[in-house]
């Protein structure tokens, strides 16, 4: 061995001198130069790094394909959490991006001076039209484009628009609970088990339909995804999460102008929002009742008070965009309520009680006006979106020309990217307490000896630390529409059955990247005497 080692060190300079000699001089000038080059300059970046002052994973400092691989792991949520908790506050998950856990920031990086740019994270969320890449409201990093996207449908997110929607909720729901009865709980042999999650999921599907263009894709009918829409959404997730990793790489798959690579196409959503759009021009929509407005009437409108901003192009885009982005995230929030719910049978005991006690009529879906009085409901449905928030990756800016200083006094430069991810700040221990990885709705509430007015500050510094919708000119448009279906959900079917887990000692599988997608919640349902 240890003359091995001393021939090594005597031959290598020479076995390398004659390797290039007898190398033909273009793959010296094509591939070797090339390559060392690329190293030369990838090592003098990683060491002239102004971010290389802040701990991470040694790959993270050196190129993006480390987050990249982690986001293909489905637990990349844990992944960055536990890296926090290894290395604080900052942690460099890529050459040039830093993932930050300093609540006290949000209102700083999620603003609404428009200087806090989108990356290009986003932008593999768009499509080609018309032979040019268009982006929608959430894909955007413009904010004079976004602007003028929002601008004309953002008063239709609004509560009052939004409660207006109740009848659409109401015959969605009512119809929830009746196949859920049908084939699940009056049936020969008594009560079965039922995916749970699953048809929170249809219903999710459904209800965000009916309300976008009064007409239900048909998963709770069908009982399952019948045709593939779900998980096609899932899929289309993981290549928006995985290919915003390095941006670049959407060029040659989706957009590749020679042959297309990227996520499946949502023919069946796209197909029954341009039909419903083409009848509702023709007034032929025999799915519509102007008694009870949808977005696409609100789309359609906004085109006639801003018919310099809204092309039909752009209605498609707003209904596409509330599909896809109001269907899986209130499902995973549904699923989260009624997992932590079930699985703590003592939270699960004292909600319904509470909800029992109000007197709701049992024949008819809870009024939401009465669902937002139950404040232990408001303390499961939070405690519930602050443990598991539906997006759970980092929500990236570009820091704006003048830098930033860090809580912690370092300098960061401009055009670095930096965010929080709402599955760490969730977390916080010093907001949320020792006890954040647990779930426990009792802290939202006001505690023995705590007054109202600690009470009041209390609530206002987690909120102001709650960036389960986003924060700032890009928040969540559609969140008060989520809120009023969360809360309406979980009181009724509280209200109308008992639920328990199948297995309450079976864990749940979670799926986590920038959705935190759960499977296997399967339950046993009775109505109620
Ligand atoms: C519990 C349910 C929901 C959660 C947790 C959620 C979460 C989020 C988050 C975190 C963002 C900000 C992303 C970022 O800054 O990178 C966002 C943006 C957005 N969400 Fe939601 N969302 C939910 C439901 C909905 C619904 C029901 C709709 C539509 C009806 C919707 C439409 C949108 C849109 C359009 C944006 C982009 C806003 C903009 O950039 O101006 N979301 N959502």
């Amino acid at each position: 061995m240890d003359s091995h080692a001393g021939l090594d060190g005597v031959l290598q300079p020479q076995v390398l001198k004659l390797t290039l000699r007898t190398l033909p001089s273009p793959f010296i000038s094509f591939v070797v130069i090339p390559i060392l080059s690329i190293l030369g300059w990838y090592i003098i970046s990683w060491a002239t790094n102004p971010l290389k002052k802040y701990p991470g994973p040694f790959l993270a400092g050196f190129t993006n394909w480390w987050r990249l691989y982690q986001t293909r792991t489905g637990r990349y949520h844990e992944i960055v959490y536990d890296l926090h908790k290894k290395y604080g506050p900052i942690v460099r998950i890529g050459p040039n991006t830093l993932d930050l856990d300093y609540p006290e920031l949000i209102k700083t990086i999620y603003s609404t001076d428009g200087k806090w740019l989108k990356t290009e994270f986003y932008h593999n969320n768009s499509a080609i039209v018309n032979g040019k890449i268009t982006y929608h409201i959430f894909s955007t990093t413009s904010p004079t484009e976004h602007a003028k996207m929002k601008r004309p449908v953002a008063k239709y997110y609004s509560t009052s628009y939004v409660q207006a929607l109740e009848p659409h909720v109401d015959v969605v729901l009512n119809d929830f609970c009746k196949y859920v009865e049908e084939r699940f709980i009056n049936v020969p042999g008594g009560p079965k088990e039922l995916d749970f999650g699953e048809w929170l999921g249809y219903h999710a599907w459904d209800l965000i339909s009916s309300v976008t263009f009064s007409r239900r894709f048909g998963y709770m009918e069908h009982g399952s995804d019948f045709d593939g829409t779900i998980e096609k959404a899932e899929a289309a997730l993981r290549y928006f999460q995985t290919v915003g990793q390095i941006p670049i790489l959407d060029y040659f798959l989706d957009k590749n102008p020679i042959k297309r690579v990227g996520p499946p196409n949502l023919v069946h959503p796209a197909r029954i929002a341009v039909q419903s759009f083409v009848a509702r021009l023709q007034g032929k929509d025999e799915n519509y009742d102007p008694k009870n407005p949808d977005y696409l009437q609100h789309f359609i409108d906004s085109k006639e008070s801003h018919p310099d901003l809204v092309d039909d192009n752009q209605i498609i885009s707003d209904v596409l965009v509330n599909l896809l982005a109001g269907a899986d995230t209130t499902a995973i929030a549904l699923r989260a309520v009624f997992y932590y719910m079930l699985k703590n049978r003592s939270v699960y005991n004292r909600v319904s009680e509470e909800i029992q006690a109000a007197g709701f009529d049992r024949s008819k879906p809870v009024p939401y006006s009465g669902a937002r009085q139950l404040p232990y409901l408001e303390a499961c449905v939070r405690e519930a979106l602050r443990i598991h928030p539906a997006a759970a990756m980092l929500l990236e800016r570009y820091v704006p020309a003048d830098g930033i200083t860090l809580p912690d006094g370092s300098f960061v430069p401009a055009g670095t990217a930096v965010g929080l991810n709402p599955w760490v700040v969730s977390r916080n221990k010093s907001i949320f307490g020792e006890d954040s990885d647990t779930f426990r709705p009792e802290r939202w509430l006001q505690q023995p000896g705590e007054d109202d007015e600690a009470f009041h500050v209390r609530m206002q510094k987690w909120n102001a630390a709650d960036l389960t919708f986003g924060n700032g000119s890009r928040i969540c448009t559609g969140r008060n529409f989520a809120m009023f279906e969360l809360y309406k959900v979980c009181a009724t079917l509280l209200h109308r059955f008992e639920i328990e887990l199948a297995d309450p000692t079976k864990e749940w599988k979670v799926w986590g990247s920038w959705f935190t997608i759960q499977k296997d919640v399967i339950a046993k349902m009775k109505v109620r005497g």
